[in-house]
C-alpha cells in the first residue's frame, strides 16, 4: 500500500473524484511553491503533480513552457523540486506528491540516487511523460522496489497498447483527454467517453483524466467516468496571473487566496 492508493481508496468509499493539480516547482520561486502547495491543499486538492521545470518541455503548451522559464530563471534543479516535497510536508501538507519530470533530468541524476532521494523526501508517485512503456523496464523495476508508483500515460490513440499499459500501471492510469500538448481546451477528443471506458475495462487500477480541463463543468463531466481529474495549465495560468501579487510581501496572501479560490471553484 502506498499513500496514493490510500487516498483513492478513501475517495472511492466516499464516492468522490480526486482533484489532482499540476504545478511547476519554483514558479515563481521555491519558497512560494510551498505556500502554493498549502493553498492547493486548503482548496481541496487530493494529491499534487510537482513538475520539474525543463528547458525542452516537448509535450507542454505555452502556459507551462512559460512557468518552466520562470522557474529556470532561478536555476531550479531536480533536487530543489524533490526537496520542495519535504519542505511542504514539514509545513504540514498531508497530500501525496507525484513527481513529474521528463526523462533526461532523471537519467542525468542517476536512477539509484534518484529513487533513494525521492523515497527519503516522501514522494509517492512518478510520471515521466517521454518514457514509453517499451523502454521503462529499468525505471519500473526500481520504482517497484522503492514502492514508488510509476504512473503511465495512455492516449486515445493508444488503442491495442491500452491493455498492456494499464496492466502494468501503479497508482493510477493517466488518461490523456486529447492529442497534442498540454493546455486549456473547450472540447476533448471525440471518442473520450469510449476511451475512458476502454481503460476502465482494462484495469482495476484507478484512472485519472487530464489535458485541457479548466472549469468546474469540465471537471463535473469526468466525475463518474474517472477516479481523478488532473488540472495543470489552468492553475499554472492562475499562478502566472498572481505572480505580481505573490512577489510582494504586502500582497502575497492576496495572491495565494486567488489561487486557492480558483482551485476551490474547480472542486465545487
Ligand atoms: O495542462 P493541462 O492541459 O491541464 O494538462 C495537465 C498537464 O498540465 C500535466 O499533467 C502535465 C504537465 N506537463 C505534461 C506533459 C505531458 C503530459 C502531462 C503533462
Amino acid at each position: 500500500m502506498n499513500h496514493i492508493d490510500a487516498v483513492f481508496q478513501e475517495l472511492r468509499e466516499e464516492g468522490e473524484t480526486a482533484l489532482i493539480p499540476f504545478i511547476t516547482v519554483g514558479d515563481p520561486d521555491l519558497g512560494t511553491s510551498v505556500e502554493i502547495i498549502q493553498a492547493l491543499e486548503q482548496a481541496g486538492a487530493h494529491m499534487i503533480e510537482l513538475g520539474v521545470p525543463y528547458s525542452d518541455p516537448l509535450a507542454d503548451g505555452p502556459v507551462i513552457q512559460r512557468a518552466s522559464e520562470r522557474a529556470l530563471k532561478h536555476n531550479v534543479t531536480l533536487i530543489d523540486c524533490i526537496q520542495t516535497a519535504e519542505n511542504a510536508r514539514q509545513a504540514g501538507v498531508k497530500l501525496p506528491f507525484i513527481l513529474f519530470s521528463y526523462y533526461n533530468p532523471v537519467l542525468q541524476f542517476g536512477l539509484e540516487r534518484f529513487f533513494s532521494l525521492i523515497v527519503e523526501k516522501g514522494i509517492s508517485g512518478l510520471i515521466i511523460p517521454d518514457l514509453p512503456i517499451e523502454e521503462d523496464g529499468e525505471v519500473r523495476a526500481k520504482a517497484e522496489e522503492a514502492n514508488i508508483h510509476l504512473i503511465p500515460l495512455v492516449a486515445p490513440t493508444s488503442h491495442d497498447r491500452v491493455t498492456h499499459i494499464a496492466s502494468k500501471a501503479r497508482g493510477f492510469v493517466y488518461c490523456v483527454s486529447s492529442l497534442g500538448v498540454t493546455g486549456e481546451r473547450s472540447d476533448f477528443h471525440k471518442g473520450i467517453e469510449a476511451f475512458l471506458s476502454a481503460v476502465r475495462e482494462a484495469t482495476t487500477t484507478p484512472i485519472a483524466v487530464g489535458f485541457g480541463i479548466s472549469s468546474r463543468e469540465q471537471v463535473e463531466r469526468f466525475e463518474g467516468q474517472a477516479d481523478g481529474v488532473i488540472v495543470g495549465s489552468a492553475i499554472v495560468r492562475k499562478i502566472e496571473e498572481m505572480v505580481p501579487l505573490l512577489q510582494s510581501p504586502a500582497t502575497k496572501q492576496e495572491g495565494l487566496e486567488g489561487i486557492r479560490a480558483f482551485v476551490s471553484a474547480l472542486r465545487g
